[in-house]
């Protein structure tokens, strides 16, 4: 790996964290550029992210950190993005320097809500970002075992394959893995969509329901994401490869999914809002299932299980009744 390889990580939580511990084994410097400034001079003196897994250990001296988002774009030509979708609109509005020669990554798994786009279609049409300067970084990867180095695969997906080796190789390392692909909208397809399941998944685990039942749901999940991508983006896929499936188990079962978390507490009875307020991270698949629902709906997929969370999260209908109903569309 070049050491001149110029790359930045835009946003402060988790996700962005362990993208920069595990570029900084690769890299001479990383660029990062996050909101709080309390953040950025805790981890100068520290050496950890005081709010999102602050138990990776940084090296400040590695760190290029600015809470100034142009001062940052301006500077670097491979951006990885890992803000939730739910903010990226309001954070790219901050921007006075142009997004269109930079190579753009996204580590963000949602939707833009205001536009209903995926990530690499908002920048691609509202930022002129070329397809071919457009990638995905994905898999099933919890940034909770980034921090404690434990063996991890990412799939990175981009049109230029030059461009997926450069980041690939400044990730992979002793406990990183990475694969290329050339799906960059399906595996961003794959990415949003698993957040809404494992709400299902959830919300199903704080109703009562045991592993049997969570077992049908997820095998009746891949099948549904399978269904929702071939309508947005026909081509050649084998689903059942690690950014799929893989993405979809381990936010399905995993004790660190936030969105599972979320569809738990929904389940137990919380309100959406006392849930919300009960999580110090982000459910990307909140934000999501609204999204989703409307595609599909254009689309017309046939999507139970979308259809019961965005029936509890946004049409004020009770998950228990929904969940019920649910159960007799499985299979
Ligand atoms: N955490 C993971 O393990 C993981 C893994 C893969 C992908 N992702 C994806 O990465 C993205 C970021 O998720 P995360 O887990 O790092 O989130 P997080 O919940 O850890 O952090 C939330 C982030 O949102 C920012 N934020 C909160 N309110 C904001 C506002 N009003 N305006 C702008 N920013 C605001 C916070 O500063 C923080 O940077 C998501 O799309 C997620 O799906 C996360
Ligand atoms: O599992 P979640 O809900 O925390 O989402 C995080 C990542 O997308 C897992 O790959």
């Amino acid at each position: 790996m070049s050491n001149s390889t110029k790359i930045a990580v835009i946003g402060g939580g988790s996700w962005a964290t362990a993208i920069v511990k595990m570029l900084s084994e690769n890299l001479e410097s990383v660029g990062w550029y996050m909101r709080s400034v309390y953040a950025i001079e805790h981890i100068k003196r520290n050496k950890h992210n005081p709010n999102y897994l602050s138990s990776a250990e940084l090296n400040p001296k590695q760190l290029i950190l600015s809470s100034d988002i142009n001062e940052i774009v301006a500077a670097y030509d491979i951006l990885i993005f890992a803000i939730p979708s739910a903010f990226l609109k309001t954070e790219l509005e901050k921007l006075t320097v142009s997004l269109e020669n930079k190579t753009i990554f996204s580590a963000i798994k949602g939707i833009v809500p205001e536009t209903g786009l995926i990530v690499g279609e908002h920048f691609q049409q509202v930022y002129n970002v070329p397809l071919e300067n457009i990638g995905v970084i994905s898999g099933p990867c919890h940034a909770e075992e980034v921090a404690m180095e434990r063996l991890s695969y990412l799939t990175i997906a981009c049109q230029d394959p030059a461009k997926a080796k450069i980041l690939s190789k400044a990730i992979a390392g002793r406990y990183i893995k990475t694969k290329i692909s050339d799906d960059i909208v399906g595996t961003e397809y794959a990415a949003m969509l698993k957040n809404i399941y494992a709400i299902a998944a959830g919300i199903a685990h704080g109703l009562g329901y045991g592993d049997n039942f969570q077992a049908v749901l997820m095998s009746n999940a891949i099948r549904e994401m399978k269904r929702y991508i071939k309508k947005v983006h026909r081509m050649k896929r084998n689903i059942n490869n690690s950014a799929y499936l893989g993405d979809l188990l381990v936010t399905g079962y995993s004790t660190f999914s936030r969105n599972r978390m979320f569809g738990n507490m929904i389940g137990k009875g919380y309100t959406v809002k006392s849930a919300m307020m009960e999580m110090s991270m982000v459910a990307e698949g909140y934000y999501a299932v609204k999204s989703a629902y409307e595609i599909k709906q254009k689309t017309g997929t046939r999507t139970p299980i979308i259809d019961a969370v965005y029936a509890v999260l946004y049409g004020g209908k009770e998950a228990k009744d929904q969940f019920e109903k649910l159960t007799n569309k499985m299979n």
